[in-house]
């Protein structure tokens, strides 16, 4: 069974339909690849798929639950977590602080327990702050991990929204553009971090990218939208010298 199924989403704003019958099928430990140009539709897949944008129609299943129209926060406890392109992180507080608002959202106590500050929501914390220094020292953040997120490099930045990520210990990964605006040392950090969440991890991502060489290096499969439909799947070797992807890609290649 696939791990992650979307089936025929369509997805219209009043005239304009931004997507028209994608369907895609991520298997369980898989890296594939979302590619496309400009405005194709891939952040609006992943709006989909997250709870974030209602399909007009379509559905997607996760481990073969019919997850479609479920809200955002009941398909991230699901165990689908998402980065995005802009970090999303909380400026002021600091990376560990980060790291345990992205548990404190998927694992709660109740409140009542919460507030009596009872033995298990004291045991839970301790829980909380033990599996986020696993996380901090995965990803190699540990010198930072008291720092204000707001006043980091923006590569360090990146990489503490993806720890952020991790730290709601998802089954799946969303990946929005997680290398862009860094720079070649940080890409290939990122590169090592992403084997190491599919080797080690064993996690399926659904990985958004516009560096080809990334994605011909690392990705199992990869899929090409382009205004809103598949054009192209399959094994970077295969789809990276398709003539219609290449096409879909002039002018905007790198
Ligand atoms: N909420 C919305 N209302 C209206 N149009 C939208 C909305 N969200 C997305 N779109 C449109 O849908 C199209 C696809 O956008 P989307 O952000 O999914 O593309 P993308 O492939 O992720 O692009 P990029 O690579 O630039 O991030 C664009 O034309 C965009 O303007």
């Amino acid at each position: 069974m696939a791990e992650l199924e979307v089936s025929g989403l369509v997805l219209r704003f009043g005239g304009l339909t931004v997507l028209e019958n994608v369907s895609l099928s991520v298997e369980p430990g898989e890296l594939f690849a979302l590619i496309g140009p400009n405005g194709a539709g891939k952040t609006s897949v992943f709006n989909c798929i997250s709870g974030i944008y209602r399909p007009s129609q379509g559905r997607v299943r996760f481990r073969g639950r019919d997850i479609t129209g479920l809200p955002p926060h009941a398909i991230a406890r699901a165990g689908l977590a998402r980065t995005f392109q802009h970090g999303e992180l909380f400026r002021d507080m600091s990376v560990v602080d980060n790291l345990l608002t992205g548990r404190h959202a998927r694992f709660t106590t109740g409140p009542l327990a919460e507030a009596l500050f009872l033995p298990s929501v004291r045991r839970q914390e301790l829980e909380h702050r033990e599996a986020v220094e696993r996380i901090i020292e995965f990803v190699e953040l540990e010198r930072y991990r008291h720092a204000p997120v707001g006043g980091l490099p923006f590569g360090i930045q990146k990489l503490a929204g993806f720890a952020r990520a991790l730290a709601m210990e998802p089954k799946f990964l969303l990946l929005d553009e997680p290398s862009a605006g860094l720079n070649r040392d940080e890409r290939e950090d990122l590169a090592r971090f992403l084997l190491r969440i599919k080797h080690e991890l064993g996690l399926a991502m659904i990985w958004i990218e516009h560096d080809m060489q990334m994605v011909a290096d690392l990705a199992d499969r990869l899929q090409v939208l382009d205004y809103g439909r598949t054009i192209a799947l399959g094994t970077p070797g295969e789809v990276l010298n398709d003539p219609a992807v290449i096409n879909a890609y002039l002018g905007v290649a790198e």
